[in-house]
């Protein structure tokens, strides 16, 4: 293929790829934020033949970086390499494509992202004959330092390793301790000494820091091993890194274990020793939470102790376990014991949220941010993995437990995301299990949270979530049995009614409820279809409406309509118009057989543990009076929604949603 039709041929590319590009960029050897342009001597091509196609293999181009790339509107949106083909002395265009989120305009984001120096192999494209398309971060995998670097000797490397590390580039320093490690592995291990120890326990700090904690847990351990003399503060430095490696893998007993050991080794700083006595205290927390779901909320609620820190917690994984719900809804996940109103199911950090509200492309950051966390942690990989299937549509497979799970005694030695990530099951995984949600500006992020995503949709939720700043907690929104599933409500509010709601539904989750009151309301559509508000997607159109006869002509009819129905199938039509009937409790009418108590009753069967229905309950409280009985049913919701906390966390809480105070 001459030059001219590569150039056809990769514009139609790029169009295809949504990414608008001007013929100055292609070629334009312009420094992206202060990088270096691209030099290409290195450039290498294995191809293989494949029947008539020619395909590339694994990890194909090699180049010094940096390319040349734009920033249209604060974006990057492509790189281009321009490289010899070294079969069919053609040329190949490689185009990479939001390589890093679509907020990020930080040089020292780019620079960590293709440091100059550094040699690049780009890992499995897609091959449009000679044109190769890299569509994700994941395809970059840095292999070393460019040759002339490589050749230095050993304590040069290591000298700069330290000066990379020193300054913050950590991505560098790996490189440069890498290549010192590899000066080194020929040798028998037993032959090491003092230097390889602390080369090993600086990459592991370094791999620490880039979120690599499989890896650096593995290099901590390669440092432990290595015995000789004078090296204990290295021993400690391996034991720390060691034991915030753990933390970040959800293994805090063993984190703590090993940070209670770095104290031991004594003979450091005083800042230090504080430093360090104080992550072995947040590690006690941890492992607390962890093991007991025991969170204290007082610090994010509380107005003398409100911390700007975002809020930092562990996993938990409750009493549950996954199975087929054998109903066509695929997996769920269901309950092992019996729990009560409140108590805490799961608490989940994000395997990826996108951090900024203001992203171009929210969906799309989302992938590249799967695609790095999924390359740093094999952990991360695995819960990945287990929510989409390789191939099909259809999760058929029971994932395992255990990568969802805290203090397993277990971490990954090899990760295998370093082997390489599947972005098309990413995709599906994104697709299926990711969602919004409300971060502590009170704005949506897209994100990705392992194990909440497995629970199924239904319009009769039994459980809440509430997130915190990032974290994800699910807890009981009613006294459940072991055996029950576990079923939240998708959309908010679960009290609407039924046909815009659903639709909404299918539009956004694509796909069509079968839960009983959906069941329950698709049959009586032509019953109830015309009844005003029906079709309102809004849900809650809210306290808005007004009390007036109207609404009450409203509610005589769905009554008169309902009337065959069973009480709980009445109550679940009832539930699509709260609002209605609050205003209807507020004329007291004695045409309409439901009183505030009623219908607390049926918001608490029908909605229980949304933010919806407690702000509806506290309005009918207001009206009623602040009755005991009602008070306790409003107490209840915050119980749902926000566990049992104490009575002042409890009271900034109700402040905060400014619903009326539970002190009674
Ligand atoms: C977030 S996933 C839940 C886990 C999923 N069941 C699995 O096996 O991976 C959401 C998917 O589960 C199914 N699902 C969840 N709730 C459902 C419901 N109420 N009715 C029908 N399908 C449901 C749908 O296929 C939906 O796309």
């Amino acid at each position: 293929m001459d030059k001219a039709s590569l150039m056809r041929a990769f514009k139609v590319m790029c169009s295809e790829a949504g990414a608008a590009m001007s013929d100055k960029c292609k070629l334009s050897a312009a420094p992206l934020l202060g990088l270096k342009p691209l030099d290409i001597r290195e450039a290498h091509i294995r191809s293989q033949q494949l029947g008539k196609e020619i395909c590339y293999d694994g990890r194909v181009i090699h180049a010094n970086i940096c390319a040349s790339a734009r920033v249209p509107n604060s974006r990057l949106l492509l790189c281009l390499v321009e490289a010899d083909d070294a079969d069919n002395a053609g040329a190949a265009f490689l185009h990479v494509f939001n390589a890093l989120a679509s907020t990020c305009t930080r040089q020292d984001a780019a620079q960590s992202m293709f440091p100059t120096d550094a040699r690049l192999a780009i890992k499995e494209p897609l091959c449009y004959r000679s044109i190769m398309h890299v569509s994700s971060p994941a395809s970059l995998h840095f292999l070393g330092l460019a040759k002339r670097l490589r050749r230095r000797p050993l304590e040069e490397l290591r000298r700069e390793g330290s000066r990379f590390m020193a300054k913050g580039s950590f991505l560098m320093a790996e490189l440069y301790f890498t290549e010192c490690i590899d000066v080194f592995a020929a040798r028998d291990a037993s032959t090491y000494g003092p230097v390889e120890k602390d080369v090993f326990s600086s990459r592991a700090e370094c791999r620490l820091k880039l979120g690599k904690f499989e890896e650096a847990v593995a290099d901590a351990d390669m440092a432990l091993s290595i015995s000789g003399d004078g090296g204990i503060a290295v021993r400690r430095r391996s034991l720390w890194s060691k034991g915030r490696g753990l933390s970040a893998l959800q293994e805090h007993q063993l984190a703590l274990e090993c940070l209670e050991s770095a104290m031991k080794q004594g003979d450091e700083e005083e800042e230090e020793e504080q430093a360090l006595a104080s992550e072995i205290d947040q590690c006690k927390v941890f492992l607390r939470q962890s093991q007991h779901g025991d969170y204290d909320l007082s610090p994010y609620f509380l107005p003398n102790k409100a911390s700007d820190t975002p809020l930092q917690c562990s996993d938990y994984f409750g009493p549950l376990e996954i199975k087929h719900t054998h109903d066509g809804r695929g997996r769920g996940i269901f309950l092992t014991r019996d729990v009560q109103l409140g108590d805490l199911l799961l608490a989940c950090n994000p395997i990826a949220a996108v951090s900024s509200a203001a992203s171009h492309d929210a969906d799309e950051d989302l992938v590249v941010e799967i695609v790095k966390a999924c390359v740093e942690s094999e952990r991360r990989l695995e819960q990945i993995y287990a929510m989409a299937d390789r191939e099909a549509a259809e999760v058929t497979a029971l994932p395992d437990l255990a990568p969802f799970k805290c203090n397993t005694g277990k971490v990954a030695a090899t990760p295998r995301s370093s082997r390489g990530v599947d972005v098309a099951r990413i995709r599906r995984a994104r697709d299926r299990v990711g969602y919004s949600s409300q971060g502590s500006g009170g704005s949506y992020v897209p994100g990705l949270w392992a194990s909440v995503g497995l629970i199924n949709h239904s319009c009769i939720p039994n459980a809440s979530k509430m997130s915190i700043g990032d974290v994800v907690f699910v807890r009981a929104a009613k006294d459940l049995k072991a055996g029950d599933e576990v079923l939240l409500s998708y959309l908010e509010p679960p009290l609407a009614p039924y046909a815009g709601y659903r639709e909404k539904m299918i539009q956004q989750y694509n796909f069509e409820c079968s839960c009983e009151r959906c069941k329950l309301e698709r049959s009586h559509r032509h019953v109830l279809g015309d009844l005003p508000g029906y079709e309102d997607d809004r849900g809650g159109s809210g306290l808005a409406i007004k009390v007036d006869d109207d609404v009450m002509d409203v509610v005589v009819e769905i009554e008169k309509r309902i009337k065959g129905m069973s009480e709980q199938e009445k109550d679940w039509i009832r539930a699509g118009f709260v609002d209605h009937y609050s205003a209807v409790c507020m004329l007291r009418d004695p045409r309409v057989p439901i009183d505030c108590e009623q219908l607390l009753r049926i918001m608490r069967e029908t909605g229980s543990g949304s933010k919806h229905t407690l702000s509806r309950i506290a309005f009918l409280c207001n009206i009623s009076g602040r009755k005991p009985e009602t008070m306790k049913v409003l107490y209840e919701q915050v119980t749902a929604l926000y566990g049992r906390q104490s009575p002042e966390v409890v009271d900034a809480i109700t402040r905060k949603y400014r619903i009326p105070s539970l002190n009674m």
